[in-house]
This record gives C-alpha cells, structure tokens and sequence, in this order.
C-alpha cells in the first residue's frame, strides 16, 4: 500500500510549488512551457515521503543491492528509500574528489552489486546515462531507474538503448491530465504542453 492515490500527489506537488508553467529555460538554454522542480520536495517531509514510498513500490519489482541517486535532485530521494527499505546507498559525486580518498562514489560497493538507480525527472535521459556510465565503470551492474517524472521526450528510449529500463511515477501526458482535471492547470496550457513534448524529442545518439 502507499496510502495516497496518484491523483491526490500531483496536486500535492502543485500546490507545493513543484510544477512551473510559463515559457521556462530549462538545461543547455532550451525552453520549455512546463518546468519540475522537485528540488521543493526537501521542505515538505510529507510530500517527500508519499513520493518515495512511490518510489518504492516500482523499486520492489526490480531486484536490487544498492540504490544511487542521480545528483543532486534526486539524492534525498535515494537517502529516504535507503533508510525506508533497509537498502545501502552509494553517492556519485559530480567530479571525482581531487585530493584524499580521489573517489567517484562515495559509500560501501562491491563489484557486480545491482545498482537501482533513482532519478527525479528524465528529458533527454542524459543525465541519466552519465550516472549509470559512472556507476557501470566503477565495476556495478545497472538494469534500471527509478524516476518521478518521465518528460516522454525520448529519454527512456535513449535509456532503453543503453541496457537501462526507466520505471516512472508519472509521465508527461498522466502528470498534466490529472493537473487539468483538477482545474490546476487550463486546457490550453494542456495543449501547449503536448505540443511541445511533440515537437520536442530527444534520440539516440553514440
Ligand atoms: O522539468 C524538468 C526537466 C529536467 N530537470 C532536470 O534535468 C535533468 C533531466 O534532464 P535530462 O535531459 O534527462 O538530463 C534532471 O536531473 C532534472 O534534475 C528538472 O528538474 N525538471
């Protein structure tokens, strides 16, 4: 059980300030009309247990040692199913460490250790990917991602390719018919959303 329906969370997470609409720069200076921050999470210890007990319950279905969240967004989401679920937890830095123990991932691995990624949102997926890169180097085998939100913008396919299946809480198109049911956002805002995750795609490229 995880005792909230998905109806009820996306207009949590609305009403926490989670979703940003409007004509948004986004990664690399790409715009985008509808914007996640998920990084509000952290103040809301409610609201970030009811996602990573979201989390979790997609998390079961796949077998897993360890968990590792993609910096920095989804860190307090790996740190809460960690404590949660009993499971050990690595951190990949963003760059390796200069000086000291020189690391990469912080925390107690072994090699082989089936690695469950967490991730908060998926665009183009590659953030994603140079994690699991990172992870897959430093001996960990990695299959699959947990993530709150897919965009749908052709990073789960670009995942996919790259041997990662991405499990979500939300994709785009549930996330906005919930909202736009829920009078938090208008039917134009819906459509201009649509349009743009369209028009908008990311591929695979090596
Ligand atoms: O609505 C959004 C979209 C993206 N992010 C952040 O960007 C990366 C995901 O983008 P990729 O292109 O898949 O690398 C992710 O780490 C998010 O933190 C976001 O916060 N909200």
């Amino acid at each position: 059980m995880t005792g909230e329906s998905l109806e009820e969370l996306a207009v949590r997470l609305f009403d926490a300030g989670a979703v940003r609409l409007g004509d948004i720069e986004a990664k690399l200076g790409r715009r985008t009309p509808i914007y996640f921050d998920l990084r509000v999470i952290v103040s809301h210890p409610k609201l970030m247990m009811a996602i990573c007990r979201q989390l979790q319950n997609l998390a079961k279905e796949i077998p897993h040692d360890i968990l590792c969240g993609v910096p920095y967004a989804a860190l307090p989401f790996a740190a809460v199913m960690s404590v949660n679920t009993n499971t050990p937890m690595i951190m990949k830095r963003k760059e390796t460490k200069l000086y000291a123990t020189k690391k990469i991932l912080e925390g107690v691995f072994e090699k082989d250790q089936k690695c469950l990624i967490v991730e908060d949102v998926v665009t183009s997926g590659g953030s994603l990917l140079e994690a699991v890169t990172t992870i897959r180097a430093e001996g960990l085998q990695v299959s699959h991602a947990v993530v709150v939100l897919d965009r749908e913008q052709g990073g789960a396919s670009v995942l996919k390719a790259n041997g990662v299946q991405v499990k979500s809480v939300y994709t785009m198109t549930n996330l906005v018919k919930i909202l736009r049911n829920a009078g938090r956002i208008s039917d134009e805002t819906a459509e201009i959303v649509s349009d743009h995750i369209k028009e908008c795609q990311f591929g695979y490229s090596v």
